[in-house]
């Protein structure tokens, strides 16, 4: 064979080899490319977050297994910061501005009132309702009106000066300046004083038990108190915040237990300890007369199995008026009431409560709540508290 026709039959070969290959390798239809599948992450079983519903069935179920990690430090929970209080004295000067309703009626009200050229019948009459409103009660109202009445005739003609100077030596006279106002709280060698606090529930009697305790550090004192109103759980737990903040000891008992018991128990551990005060927290409940009579009466005869009772203090609400006034004068039969503390003085017009209270009950107010700060109970002061309504 020539070599042009070998040539020929071998290129012939190679062109049908290489159709055949490309029918064999050609993809049938038209393919879409293959999706890009993102990578597989793996995520270790402690992170991965539960299914629903699977943390309240943890309890339930024993197929989570327990944690890898290495069992935590156990958490310490540092005590709560002891605060230094700031001493009692000079709370009420710092604290007048809080009279501001007072200061309009009994002060303003009746300064306008006194300083009209003429004192008719008419303007008495005024001066009088200015007077009962304020809450100072009618026999003192009468009292006052009487009193002014004479010592306008006797000055005649007045200057703004003379009319505040009248109204001031009144209003000292009404509240009265030589009271016996000092908390007893002197210990007695290694006992301590007690102070048992009284009053009707809302009055603010646990507020004021906690702040009184304050005060008393603040003044230097060690003081235990004795959480006696296990009638209602949270005052217990009300006060035992109020002495943590201060680092006073809080004797408690059970829910609904024996005031009298938690009482003996709190002058126990405040004898023990050395503390100068034991503060005790009472019930009251006024169920009824005899009832609250054979509560507290307990309370104080266990208390006086141990230590002295120094000054039973009569919490009462400033903003209650007359019906607050009578229940007080349930407790003071009751219990030989020692002195008043008055609550919520602080924006109330009837700041005339004080001469109304003390001659109502025969004791002192030694005490005034105004506000709800910690550090908002004032020893009563009457010159401050007077001069405080009448404005400088
Ligand atoms: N504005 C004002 N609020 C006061 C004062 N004293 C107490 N309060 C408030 O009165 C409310 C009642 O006080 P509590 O101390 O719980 O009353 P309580 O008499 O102990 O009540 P019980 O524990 O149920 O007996 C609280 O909101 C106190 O903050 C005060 O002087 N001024």
């Amino acid at each position: 064979m020539e070599p042009i026709g070998i040539i020929a039959i071998a290129v012939a070969i190679l062109v049908l080899a290489a159709g055949s290959m490309f029918l064999l390798l050609r993809p049938r239809g038209k393919a879409a490319p293959p999706p890009v599948e993102p990578p597989e992450v793996r995520i270790p079983e402690e992170t991965q977050a539960p299914p629903k519903g699977a943390v309240e069935d943890q309890e339930a179920t024993t197929t989570i297994p327990p944690p890898r990690t290495m069992p935590a430090e156990p958490m310490v929970v540092p005590p709560p910061a002891v605060e230094i209080p700031p001493p009692s004295a000079g709370r009420m000067v710092r604290l007048r501005a809080r009279l501001a309703r007072s200061q309009n009626t009994l002060g303003k009200g009746l300064l306008e009132l006194l300083s009209r050229d003429r004192l008719d019948d008419d303007t008495w009459d005024e001066i009088e309702e200015t007077l009962i409103t304020a809450d100072v009660g009618i026999a003192p109202t009468q009292a006052m009106v009487q009193d002014l009445r004479t010592q306008v005739k006797v000055l005649g003609s007045r200057t703004p000066d003379e009319v505040r100077a009248l109204l001031r030596k009144e209003l000292l006279t009404q509240i009265g300046t030589d009271l016996d106002r000092t908390l007893h709280v002197q210990p007695h060698g290694e006992r301590p004083a007690v102070v048992l606090v009284v009053g009707v529930n809302g009055t603010g009697k646990t507020t004021t038990t906690g702040k009184l305790a304050r005060s008393l550090v603040g003044d230097g004192r060690s003081v235990v108190l004795g959480a006696a109103d296990t009638f209602r759980a949270a005052a217990a737990d009300q006060l035992q915040t109020w002495g943590d903040r201060v680092g006073a000891e809080v004797v408690r008992g059970p829910e609904g237990g024996d005031p009298a018991s938690v009482a003996f128990d709190a002058v126990a551990k405040g004898t023990a300890d050395k503390a100068d005060v034991v503060i005790v927290d009472t019930a009251g409940r006024l169920h009824t007369k005899t009832g609250l009579m054979d509560e507290l009466g307990k309370v104080k005869r266990v208390i006086e199995k141990k230590a002295t009772v120094d000054e039973v203090l009569l919490v009462l609400d400033a903003t209650t008026g007359q019906n607050g006034m009578r229940q007080a004068q349930v407790f003071a039969e009751v219990v030989d009431v020692t002195g008043i503390a008055l609550t919520k003085l602080d924006g109330t017009a009837k700041g005339g409560i004080i001469i109304s209270v003390q001659r109502e009950l025969g004791v002192p107010v030694k005490l005034v709540g105004l506000g709800e700060g910690p550090d908002d109970l004032a020893p009563f002061d009457p010159e401050v508290f007077v001069d405080a309504l009448l404005g400088d």
